[in-house]
């Protein structure tokens, strides 16, 4: 499905972490990544359980790299930068124990440099995922927040895929928040050559409703146009208004945007969840995600609804980020 970012990253044996390695999802995602030249799987958790998953699959991981958090020879180096990077906001002994948690230990297996992406959220809820890694890895220079996006595949073989965001992070972002929300999701369609035309969401289009919520969107959409004005950026925008040809020419026929969006960017996470899903599960579409943006190292989330093939593109594109620096 992602023919040009798997070429990206074949042969270049960039790590990405498993926390959930006794997941048979995830398991099986590894061990297709491997066999296929993608990334180097680095298994976390306890070897016995792994290789009773293996064995019971008829899978051979003798090759594998596993990495048990109670075993681990770097463990005292790893709990020093911890207390180190969370600089007095946990003692030695909270480290020891967060560490445990294979969460914590396979992002500070990233922020150590000694994995190159983690891929995480097949069991873990995406709070448990997502939070070592806000605590961890942190924002890029320049961004206050994460978001989590979504790449949504259409299920005709050469349709537009669309970005849907943020899905999974930010409960209720303010304006400032929704526009920098939107700037990174322009930046992810670029990742995956989706040209990014982005749409503010809201149940409003141009003033046609009014509420604080509506002008919260608006006022996100001036912002965002302001801070990237080399991007098309239009709201606050209906869906149909966003999507449809036919309506964007009776509701807004002076958008650019409208008729034509690519980047949706939903006005808060209960929409942005519940959308995505929707479209997930009644329009057929293949939900891949959620990317984590603007962390200064690639850490991604999945659903706990995920199946084999999720966890396979996930990893590819976290390596793909990995590879972009
Ligand atoms: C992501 C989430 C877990 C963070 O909330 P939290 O655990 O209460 O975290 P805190 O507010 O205590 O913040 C922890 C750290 O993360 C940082 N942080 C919180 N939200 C952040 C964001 N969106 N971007 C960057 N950093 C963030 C805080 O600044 C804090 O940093 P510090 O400890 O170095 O000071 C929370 O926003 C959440 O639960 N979101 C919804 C997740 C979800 O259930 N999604 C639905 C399924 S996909
Ligand atoms: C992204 C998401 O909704 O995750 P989960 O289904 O695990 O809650």
């Amino acid at each position: 499905m992602f023919t040009s970012l798997s070429q990206k990253i074949e042969g270049k044996g960039l790590k990405i972490a498993f926390p959930e390695a006794n997941d048979r999802r995830v398991l099986g995602a590894a061990i297709r990544l491997k066999t296929d030249n993608l990334v180097e799987p680095i298994l976390i958790g306890d070897p016995a359980e792994i290789k009773e998953l293996a064995e019971a699959n008829n899978w051979v991981i003798d090759q594998f790299i596993i990495y048990d958090p109670n075993n681990y020879e770097l463990f005292d180096e790893m709990v020093a930068s911890f207390v180190e990077r969370r600089k007095g906001k946990a003692t030695e002994e909270k480290a020891r124990e967060l560490l445990r948690d294979k969460a914590y230990f396979g992002t500070m297996l990233v922020h150590m440099d000694i994995a190159d992406g983690m891929v995480c959220g097949a069991v873990y809820a995406t709070g448990d995922t997502v939070r070592p890694a806000l605590q961890i890895i942190k924002t890029k220079p320049g961004v206050s927040r994460t978001s989590g996006a979504f790449i949504m595949v259409p299920p005709q073989r050469d349709g537009q895929k669309l970005v849907f965001s943020d899905c999974a992070i930010n409960i209720k972002p303010d304006a400032q928040a929704l526009a920098e929300i939107a700037v990174e999701s322009a930046k992810t369609a670029e990742l995956f050559d989706i040209e990014p035309r982005v749409a503010l969401l809201s149940f409003s289009s141009h003033g046609s409703a009014s509420s604080e919520d509506v002008d919260r969107v608006a006022e996100a959409t001036r912002i965002a146009q302001e801070l990237a004005p080399e991007y098309e950026i239009d709201g606050e925008l209906q869906f149909d208004a966003a999507y449809s040809e036919v309506v964007a020419k009776q509701k807004v026929p002076q958008s650019k945007v409208a008729g034509r969006a690519t980047v949706y960017v939903f006005p808060e996470i209960q929409s942005g969840n519940i959308g995505y899903k929707i479209a997930q599960r009644l329009g057929n579409y293949q939900a891949v995600g959620p990317i984590l943006q603007g962390l200064n190292k690639p850490v991604s989330d999945l659903s706990r609804g995920c199946v084999e093939e999720d966890v396979y593109n996930v990893t590819i594109i976290t390596a793909n980020q990995a590879l972009q620096g």
